[in-house]
């Protein structure tokens, strides 16, 4: 269980988040909606420790996270992996190396420093490009996949970490339609199949919709929804999105949700 208990962060005079108050079961699929600038991306990076709160605590399963520091603020770190709106790949390497960093937190220090990659954590990454259809795509370089394709990397990457929880901030952002949903695809893979805590930043209510199990809603920083997709009306989004509400309610036809998997799969072969 994530608790977040008072977590307020300031800058300077602007709160960007403001005593927010949450529950999430291990589990969950949790979509953070809410206009620009609302404290979605600020509380997802308090969460690991990207940003410190002002105020304010979360624990994970009992412990208290923002009191952590060294080894242990870098083992929760690694429990809790990011997944970032511009990919954040290392362009110049390959694709299998990229996911291998995910496993930097799981090797000893002397072989993580030389790059020295077991059999073990190769097969686990190819293991993790193939389950999401990019097993082919291992040697070339990241910077030459679409978009779609480099998020799905950044996705193996958070998977072979084996963390607790995935912070996904704004990951359809840059996508099209049909990577939208191939991406959310796999969200929702990592987190039905491996039983993984999602907490999602998304803009577009459609989505949130369609793949989450509960929305919570912020408005300048404050907690103004948090329920089950389906409690939230139209009246309600609109007040959440203000003028941006044409923007990010249902603009897209009604997504069916996610798309139905043939079978589990494990990350260990
Ligand atoms: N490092 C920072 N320094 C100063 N102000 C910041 C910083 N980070 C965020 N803010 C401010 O905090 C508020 C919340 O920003 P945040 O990025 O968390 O919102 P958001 O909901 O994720 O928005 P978006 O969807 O546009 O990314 C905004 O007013 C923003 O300008």
């Amino acid at each position: 269980m994530l608790i977040i208990e008072g977590l307020t962060r300031r800058y300077g005079d602007r709160i960007a988040v403001d005593d927010v108050c949450l529950e999430v079961p291990r589990g969950s699929f949790v979509g953070v909606i809410g206009r620009s600038g609302a404290g979605k991306s600020t509380l997802l990076r308090m969460v690991n420790r990207l940003a410190d709160p002002s105020a304010g605590r979360i624990l994970w399963e009992g412990r208290d996270v923002t009191a952590l520091q060294g080894r242990a603020l870098r083992d929760w770190r690694a429990r809790c992996a990011m997944v970032f709106q511009q990919f954040n790949l290392s362009g110049r390497l390959d694709v299998l190396t990229n996911v291998l960093v995910g496993r930097l937190n799981a090797v000893p220090a002397h072989r993580s420093l030389l790059r020295l990659w077991s059999a073990e954590d190769r097969a686990i990454a190819l293991s993790a490009l193939e389950r999401f259809d990019i097993g082919e795509l291992a040697a070339q370089r990241a910077e030459h996949l679409s978009g779609g394709q480099q998020q799905r990397v950044a996705i193996a990457r958070a998977l072979v970490q084996e963390p607790d929880i995935i912070l996904a901030d704004e990951p359809i952002a840059s996508l099209d339609p049909r990577n939208t949903r191939v991406v959310m695809d796999a969200l929702a893979r990592i987190n039905r199949e491996f039983g993984i805590t999602v907490l999602c930043n998304l803009h577009a209510l459609d989505i949130a919709r369609a793949y989450c199990d509960r929305l919570v809603g912020l408005s300048a920083g404050r907690l103004v929804f948090d329920g089950p997709p389906e409690a939230l009306d139209a009246a309600a989004a609109r007040e959440l999105y203000g003028l941006e509400a044409d923007e990010a309610v249902d603009h897209a036809p009604a997504l069916p949700g996610p798309t139905p998997q043939v079978a589990p799969f494990a990350l260990h072969a």
